[in-house]
């Protein structure tokens, strides 16, 4: 039986361990300490899904480090931790640097500004085995069978095929891809175009104004893509609009609360702290500028939402200058 390691008992990381087992792998969790594998053991999973037990007798729950024992039968590893604690978890676990490893996580070093395949290639894993998970997939849907689509990138299809068995089971279908900076990107930077939307939904906006939002967010999200080197199609696909859309219009969307949170007036240190979950946009959004600003890219909602987080504007302030800006032909990028 194959079987493949999941670092990081986070909502995804679990559902992740969930979906491998369903599909017929064994499957590592990678835990921080003995007390979180007990814990997780006990619940069969995580008690915040709210779904009682999830993992089965194939899922095997360790602390970090990997044994050489249990690395010896890996055919690829998921890293599903948030990005800020993505580079010490990879170190922590101890994974084999020839193994294919995968990134589920969908943000940006803040300090270096790197997608999290080249945090992995900054320590040592293979460029050619490295890749990314992304799309719609809301954890709370998925660990309850809802159907859902990701894409998984990877700069070998071949490699991409092997992780689309390995993780399609049931309700849950992966499509392959090869664009694996667009796949990243992608992933990345729809969670702020989120925030944004659910400052509209908080201000009580309608439809009509998130779906500018979307769209226009869109467009900025490709602009950047393409000046980085991505490929347009990704945009249009699973990881852009499909994210997109499910990021902006879910409930069950931190980035979309946090949004909606700022909007009634909280700090984003109260919101996140209500939230109590990962935001990950909130660190995305200056990153994505640095990025931008040195690929001369303008990433006019981006900035918004960044200029709030920063304390530099209200919600209301921000949404009045992106309405006030000088009217413009509508540019698609497209390449
Ligand atoms: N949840 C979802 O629906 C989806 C999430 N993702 C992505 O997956 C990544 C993880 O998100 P998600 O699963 O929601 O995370 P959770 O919100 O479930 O977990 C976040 C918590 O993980 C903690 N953490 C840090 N390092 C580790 C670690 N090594 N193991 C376990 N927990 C750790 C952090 O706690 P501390 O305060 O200690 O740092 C943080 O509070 C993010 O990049 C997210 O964008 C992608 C698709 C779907
Ligand atoms: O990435 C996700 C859905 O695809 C999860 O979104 P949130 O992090 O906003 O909850």
């Amino acid at each position: 039986m194959p079987a493949y390691a999941v670092v990081g008992a986070t909502s995804w990381g679990v559902t992740l361990a969930a979906l491998l087992e369903r599909a017929g792998n064994d499957v590592i969790l990678l835990v921080r300490s003995e007390l979180e594998a007990h814990a997780v053991r006990a619940a069969g999973g995580l008690e915040r899904l709210g779904t009682g037990p999830v993992l089965g007798p194939r899922v095997h729950i360790h602390p970090m480090p990997l044994t050489a024992n249990h690395a010896a039968g890996l055919s690829g590893a998921l890293v599903a931790v948030p990005s800020h604690a993505f580079r010490a978890a990879v170190q922590a676990a101890g994974l084999p640097r020839s193994l294919p490893v995968v990134s589920a996580a969908k943000g940006l070093d803040l300090e270096t500004s790197s997608r999290m395949t080249e945090v992995l290639h900054a320590l040592g894993y293979d460029p050619d085995r490295t890749g990314a998970l992304s799309g719609p997939n809301l954890a709370h849907e998925i660990i309850r069978g809802l159907p859902a689509a990701a894409v998984i990138a990877t700069p070998d299809l071949e490699l991409g095929r092997a992780w689309q068995t390995a993780l399609s089971a049931g309700a849950f279908r992966v499509y392959a891809s090869t664009d694996v900076l667009g796949v990243e990107l992608a992933g990345a930077l729809k969670n702020v175009i989120a925030i944004a939307a659910g400052a509209a939904w908080g201000l009580g906006f309608g439809a009509n104004a998130v779906a500018a939002i979307m769209t226009r967010g869109l467009a900025e999200m490709t602009r950047l893509g393409l000046a980085l080197g991505a490929e347009v199609a990704t945009f249009n696909g699973l990881a852009g609009v499909g994210d997109l859309a499910a990021t902006c219009f879910s409930p069950l969307s931190r980035n979309r609360r946090f949004g909606e949170l700022l909007a009634a007036g909280r700090t984003p240190a109260d919101a996140v702290d209500e939230i109590g979950e990962t935001v990950e946009g909130a660190h995305t959004a200056p990153v994505s500028l640095r990025l931008a600003a040195a690929a001369g890219v303008e990433l006019p909602i981006t900035a918004e939402v960044a200029a709030v987080i920063g304390g530099e504007r209200t919600v209301p302030e921000a949404m009045l200058r992106l309405l006030g800006r000088p009217l413009a032909r509508e540019e698609l990028p497209r390449r």
